[in-house]
């Protein structure tokens, strides 16, 4: 067992206690990998000291996995547990999630402060010694916890560690009190003219903390002004939407959830399917609204995707990158269940949730899952065509093999499941390619949703977005080849920048030069004019929009 086990197995089995826990978690996201999906607050540090008291996020301070290569969307506050101590109370846990998630998104400025108190590199000190200072300082600093909170701290690292840590603990928390009591704590140097466009982003960068690449990328893409209002915003605590099941209505359930203390007002883009909760997310939540799937946690970005897809009755379409659904399901209930979706995705564990969903919320007849890779599907399916053509047998089974995926839990009595596939496919004509419509909801760099990924800015680099657009514009090109004459391929990220979002469609286009081209969308469509852009895509912005950020674009098929 090396050093870090034995630390996180320390915590694992301490007496549940909000410290240790949030301790734990920070450790878990430095280590493994696993994400928060928390609501967290903007801290004062960033704010000349001027602090938003302990009252923390209404969220839960539960945990969601998420895979590395996905962009981020439809994040749902109080996701999956993980295994460990288990806090009761409600003001414990929603502690927890205001230390991780603040901790975990000023880290580069806690970081700053903390190196210049104790006169080293945090990377040098052992992770849960480094995470403990960082808890610390938040507390001190920006949740404004009384200074006696330093024996807490340093009992903790004597427990998890050993007394040295303690000792080091006491030491660089007492100095940050002192600081704090004159007015001393170091203050990251401030953007000044003359600066080169690197040095502006650095400071701008450690400032509102965040990694110096992508500041630098978004003062280029959006000038100086718009990077402060988005860097602002990325740091305040994110409100959440709902999408209403198909037939509730939107001031009817306001109405309802202010009786249950919460906040809610009407999507100003999407008002009659889409609320905004502003406060009382927690309250929401314990009501049971979105277990009974009255209602699901869905940006309204993500809603104003498929707004420009448009989905219509009766028609065949693919979702091509569907997982975790949230998109799927909604064009479903556009859809009123009538017409033939095939929700495909890389990863299959994803899409067994879906699976579920799908059930639940009475689509089974109108939506199949097929977990596949989009491009080996669009080769079979070319493969097939050529077969077809030539009066040979296929390689693969694309048409209709929408129909045959979809296991659904019946398997091991195939002569059943044979019969209940072919009664399906007696009401719904299954088949593969080609689409009417196709969804391609890429895996991206997520920066539209830095404010509700905390973690998420940390994990990025420029060369993962580079492989992105890579696998961004293969998946592009594979989905193209399924879409049928006149008909339309939707693409779409959570990212905000240009070269996966604007200058990759450029770059289809031009691939695909007199087969494709831009389409604004229908005036029926009802897009809000302020969500698009001069030709017609979807640009949604946190800092303009007050939503994630999201891009999309609609491709038409030459007839
Ligand atoms: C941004 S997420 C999709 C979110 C989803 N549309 C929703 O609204 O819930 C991108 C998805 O693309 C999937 N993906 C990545 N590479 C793929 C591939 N080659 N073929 C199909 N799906 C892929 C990932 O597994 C991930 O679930």
């Amino acid at each position: 067992m090396d050093d870090m086990e034995r630390w996180m197995q320390r915590l694992a089995s301490m007496p549940a206690a909000f410290r240790s826990v949030a301790l734990l978690q920070l450790l878990r996201i430095e280590q493994e990998g696993a994400f928060s999906g928390l609501v967290g607050g903007a801290p004062a540090v960033a704010q000349g000291g001027r602090g938003r008291s302990g009252a923390a996020a209404a969220s839960s301070a539960a945990t969601a996995g998420e895979e590395a290569e996905d962009g981020a969307d439809d994040e749902e506050p109080g996701g999956g547990r993980q295994a460990g101590p288990q806090l009761k109370d409600p003001r414990d846990r929603r502690a927890v999630t205001e230390i991780v998630n603040g901790t975990t998104r000023w880290r580069r400025r806690l970081d700053f402060t903390l190196t210049a108190l104790c006169g080293r590199p945090l990377a040098e000190l052992d992770p849960p010694l480094a995470a403990l200072l960082r808890m610390g300082l938040y507390e001190l600093a920006e949740m404004k916890t009384p200074a006696h909170v330093i024996n807490e701290y340093v009992e903790l690292a004597k427990r998890v560690m050993h007394r040295g840590a303690g000792a080091v603990a006491n030491a660089t928390l007492r100095n940050v009190v002192r600081g704090m009591e004159a007015g001393t704590l170091p203050q990251p140097p401030a953007p000044a003219k003359g600066m080169t466009l690197v040095q502006a982003a650095d400071a701008l960068a450690l400032g509102a903390s965040h990694p110096t690449w992508m500041v630098q990328g978004w003062l280029q893409q959006y000038g100086p002004a718009a990077t402060m209002a988005l860097l602002q915003r990325n740091n305040v605590r994110p409100s959440f939407a709902l999408r209403l099941a198909p037939g509730s209505s939107a001031e009817e359930t306001c109405q309802r959830l202010a009786e249950l203390g919460a906040k809610a007002r009407p999507s100003r883009f999407l008002p009659q399917e889409f609320i905004v909760v502003e406060e009382g997310m927690q309250a929401l939540l314990a009501s049971g609204l979105v277990q009974r799937g009255e209602a699901q946690v869905q940006d309204e970005a993500a809603g104003l995707v498929v707004a420009l897809l448009d989905p219509q009755q009766g028609e065949h379409i693919l979702d091509a990158c569907a997982a975790p659904g949230g998109k799927t399901l909604f064009v479903a209930a556009r859809m009123q269940g009538r017409g033939s979706i095939v929700a495909m995705d890389a990863a299959s564990s994803r899409l067994a949730a879906l699976r579920e969903t799908v059930r639940r919320q009475g689509y089974s007849s109108c939506v199949r899952m097929l977990a596949r890779d989009l491009r080996r599907y669009a080769r079979e399916a070319a493969a097939a065509g050529e077969a077809a053509a030539t009066g040979r047998g296929a390689a693969g089974d694309t048409q209709g093999e929408a129909a045959a995926a979809d296991g659904g839990g019946e398997g091991g009595d195939q002569p059943r499941a044979a019969a209940a596939a072919a009664q399906r496919q007696q009401q719904y004509e299954w088949r593969g390619p080609p689409f009417d419509r196709v969804l391609v909801d890429a895996p991206c760099s997520g920066t539209g949703v830095l404010a509700k990924r905390a973690d998420l800015r940390w994990r990025r680099t420029p060369q993962q977005v580079e492989q992105l657009v890579a696998l961004q514009a293969q998946l592009l090109d594979a989905a193209a080849s399924l879409v049928a004459p006149g008909g339309l391929l939707v693409y779409s990220t959570c990212s905000i920048e240009r070269a996966e979002n604007e200058d990759q469609v450029a770059a289809f286009l031009a691939r695909h030069d007199g087969v494709f081209a831009l389409q604004p969308p229908p005036a029926a469509a009802g897009l809000p004019a302020d969500c698009l852009s001069g030709d017609g895509c979807l640009t949604m912005l946190p800092h303009v929009h007050g939503t994630d950020g999201a891009f999309a674009a609609r491709l038409r098929r030459a007839g």
